[in-house]
């Protein structure tokens, strides 16, 4: 490319980096993969505008995603004016908390004037200004934010002191104080997040065998029918005994209920119960009131209420009128995980609801109309929840982060003098993430520019992951569409990471349909192979991880450059317990929090296929669906992006957990030259795998020659007889007598991980691991063994002293 001479130094960027920096069309998309200097390109476009382009500071907005983004380009900014080279050194000081990051910046934006002057800020910090100004049309001007989680001082504080959370438990008691809401809140726990009753089959249907449903009392009984006699009652504050033991002529029968106020039993009929004439008549000699319900009367629950109403109540001589207020707390509290899951839902469904086009009315009128109960019932719920938060909110002066933009947009679209003046306040609006906007979001950027603006916009497809909070996908993919008369520049070299884990990342998301094909080229030549752990046994990822980052920070990898990622916070609590306790400060993140991020080593959790792993697609949901109906595989292509995004942090090392037997499609999709197989075989069927040294062609275990090569697997595939030989000194292990009983609480603990803890050594197991453990390394003598690394090496360290 033509060099033009400009006085910003550009030398740092490549062609095409150059390019989007020194192009004048008023829209343009920069389109790359990760790590290919998105961020880098527009930071330097900044400082090309005011430097070539004599562009006022003031009149630059660059809108970026979160906070942290937003400071990270102010420092970024800051390092490339900062000649003295202080500020790097300052941001690699080990420890400087975050007021002390904050403290430099400020005195360091004083220095250099004209960044001061610069707008960088999250979208939603930009509406906050602008309500703040001018909002006083729409909005309580004097409104304080409220966030899901307590935030920082983005806002001057002024932030609510409660967060959604907490005020959306807290409308949500208020409405339990009416009866039949609370009920049905439990009614709607207990069948579906305890019971968990599916969708597709009806009530009845469900399990019928054993005790499955849980009544709103707590007990578990045998069918719904039972269940609704048992939730009357409880409804009622009528005791009773479930399937009490009466004893009639040494015979034990057990009726269904025994109800002491009116000192009868009642036993309900349907087709499933046993034989009852024999039982009845037995009890009637044995004078017991016994009386009947039938199955016939459940199918219509006004009737079968009635049916109790008339057979029980009678008999019942107290008033139930004043039947006891149900307590919130004391009805909760066995609950309080599917009460937070419940909230949690409601609060996304509020989420989602903010971002569509559809109001409260028509989402009521959608829900009432599903054909499942279960969606019926939550939206029962949940309506009147939202309803009441909003109501809250408004009372309290609160707006949350959908409401900031939804007011500022209200403002700008009635009052076109306001619109104006912050039309002609932007010359040049620069937004990083493109990929993420939402339909609010660019209903925004819509009203800030003018045809005479330059709109600046960097993104990568393949990371767009926000589509379950609204994000459209669509802006980045159909920019032309969107933006009339806009140009695109691609960045297709990734200086971030090594060959095997860029090739990889593209192959993986190339299997999606819905993007923009892209070459990617990795700077970096070479590399480790991605290595992929299958977990065989229940702690075994932990040991290997552990292991794995000890190995690096003995490299002389900073423990700050290791970051585990995973799709949700639980598959990391356990790791993050056991690393926190060896005292290793590595980084956790989700994946979604991980944007933008990059580090030496990464590890990817939780890559199975089975329930709770990744993919999820979890919106699948139907209770998701009535708001904006989404396809699993467009929700399918969204993990994959996901995916692309945890690969992509990684520059150097990369690991991706997994199971063996339920190996994750995304692991699958992984082309094999790029991955190595290290401690486990892979488990593709029925038949062990494993991959030829020599050709990496996938051998089954009964194999004498590679297929493909002629490798010889005795020869070759010392791992296999290794499997042999450790599954012999597993079983013998096993097959000998556990000789220790105490039971101390830290003995418990520790037998959860090593079967034989503190357990004294026999002469048997002492010979078995003098005849291995030259085979073997400490890690798989101490699985094999199930006793702690530190007791294997101990015991091996006490013979070669003994021996010398
Ligand atoms: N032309 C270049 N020469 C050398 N290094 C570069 C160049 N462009 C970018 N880089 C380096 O590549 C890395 C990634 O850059 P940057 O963070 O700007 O990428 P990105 O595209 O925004 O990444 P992502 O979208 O994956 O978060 C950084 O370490 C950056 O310094």
């Amino acid at each position: 490319m033509k060099t033009l001479k400009t006085r910003t130094d550009l030398s740092a960027l490549n062609d095409q980096q150059r390019k989007a920096v020194l192009s004048e069309a008023n829209r343009l998309l920069v389109l790359a993969g990760a790590g290919s200097g998105k961020t880098k390109t527009l930071l330097h476009k900044i400082n090309y505008l005011v430097t070539d382009k004599l562009v006022d500071a003031n009149t630059i907005l660059a809108v970026t995603f979160t906070k942290n983004a937003a400071n990270e380009m102010l420092d970024r900014m800051i390092l490339a004016a900062d000649q003295t080279r202080y500020y790097k050194e300052f941001l690699q000081t080990q420890g400087i908390t975050f007021k002390d990051k904050y403290r430099e910046r400020v005195r360091f934006l004083n220095k250099f004037p004209w960044l001061k002057k610069l707008t960088i800020k999250t979208i939603h910090s930009l509406c906050y200004q602008i309500i703040k100004t001018d909002g006083v049309h729409v909005f309580d001007n004097q409104f304080k934010i409220v966030a899901d989680q307590k935030i920082g001082n983005e806002f001057h504080g002024n932030t609510a002191t409660e967060t959604v959370k907490e005020i959306i438990e807290k409308v949500a008691i208020e409405l339990c104080e009416e009866k039949a809401f609370i009920l049905k809140l439990k009614r709607f726990l207990l069948d579906y997040y305890v019971d968990h009753i599916p969708d597709n089959k009806t009530s009845e249907e469900f399990r019928p065998e054993g005790k499955h449903f849980t009544s709103l009392n707590g007990d578990k009984v045998r069918s719904k029918s039972e269940q609704f006699i048992a939730d009357w009652l409880f409804r009622n504050s009528i005791e009773y005994t479930y399937e009490p033991e009466v004893k009639v002529d040494k015979k034990v029968f057990h009726p269904d209920f025994f109800i002491p106020q009116g000192n009868v039993y009642l036993e309900h009929i349907s087709n499933l119960s046993y034989p009852s004439f024999w039982k009845e008549v037995k009890m009637k000699i044995a004078g017991c009131t016994c009386i009947k319900t039938y199955d016939d009367a459940t199918h219509n629950s006004a009737v079968f209420n009635s049916v109790l109403d008339r057979v029980i109540k009678g008999r019942i001589s107290e008033d139930l009128s004043s039947a006891t207020v149900l307590n919130y707390d004391e009805e909760f509290s066995p609950f309080r995980k599917e009460l937070k899951r419940f909230y949690r839902e409601v609060n996304e469904v509020r989420n989602k609801i903010e971002n569509s086009e559809k109001d409260l009315q028509q989402i009521m009128d959608e829900a009432a109309a599903s054909k499942y109960e279960r969606v019926r019932v939550f939206y029962e719920l949940a309506i009147p929840i939202i309803t009441a938060f909003q109501d809250y909110c408004t009372n309290k002066s609160y707006m949350d982060f959908d409401g900031l933009l939804i007011k500022t947009i209200e403002l700008l679209e009635n009052n076109p003098k306001v619109r104006e003046r912050y039309q002609n306040s932007y010359s040049h609006i620069l937004v990083d993430e493109f990929q993420d906007v939402n339909n609010l979001q660019v209903k925004l950027l819509n009203l800030l520019t003018t045809k005479e603006t330059q709109l600046f916009c960097v993104g990568d497809d393949w990371q767009s992951i926000y589509g379950f909070r609204g994000s459209e996908i669509s802006y980045i993919v159909n920019f032309k569409e969107h933006f009339a008369n806009s140009e695109l520049v691609t960045l297709n070299l990734n200086y971030r990471s090594t060959d095997p884990i860029v090739c990889a990342s593209t192959e993986a998301i190339k299997k999606n349909e819905f993007q923009i094909h892209k070459d990617i080229k990795a700077v970096k030549r070479g590399g480790q192979k991605i290595n992929i752990f299958y977990e065989e046994n229940e702690g075994q990822e932990i040991s290997f991880i552990w292991e794995t980052v000890e190995k690096h920070i003995q490299d002389g990898i900073n423990p700050e450059d290791i970051l585990v990622l995973y799709r949700r916070s639980a598959m990391a609590s356990e790791l993050k317990k056991t690393l926190d306790a060896s005292g290793h400060k590595i980084q956790f993140k989700t994946i979604h929090g991980a944007k933008g991020l990059e580090a030496k080593v990464v590890f990817i959790l939780g890559l199975h296929s089975n329930k709770g792993g990744f993919p999820d697609p979890w919106l699948q949901d139907k209770i998701y669906q009535v708001i904006k109906p989404s396809n699993y595989d467009l929700l399918i292509e969204e993990e994959r992006r996901l995916f692309y995004v945890a690969l992509t942090r990684a520059k150097d090392y990369l690991y991706l957990i997994s199971k063996k037997g339920a190996v994750s499609e995304f692991i699958k999709d992984i082309p094999k030259e790029f991955t190595l197989l290290e401690t486990n075989a892979i488990d593709y069927g029925t038949n062990r795998v494993f991959l030829c040294k020599k050709c990496e062609t996938k051998i089954e275990e009964h194999y004498k020659f590679c297929p493909e090569c002629g490798k010889s697997i005795e020869q070759n595939h010392s791992q296999n007889i290794k499997w042999k030989q450790k599954k012999n000194v597993e079983q013998q292990i096993h097959n000998l007598p556990i000789n220790f009983e105490r039971n101390d609480e830290q003995i418990l603990k520790s037998r959860q991980k090593f079967k034989r803890a503190y357990e004294p050594w026999t002469e048997e197991e002492e010979t078995l691991l003098k005849n291995c453990y030259e085979d073997f390394s400490i890690t798989e003598l101490s699985e094999m063994f199930g006793r702690s690394k530190g007791g294997i090496q101990s015991r091996i360290n006490l013979w070669s002293t003994n021996l010398d």
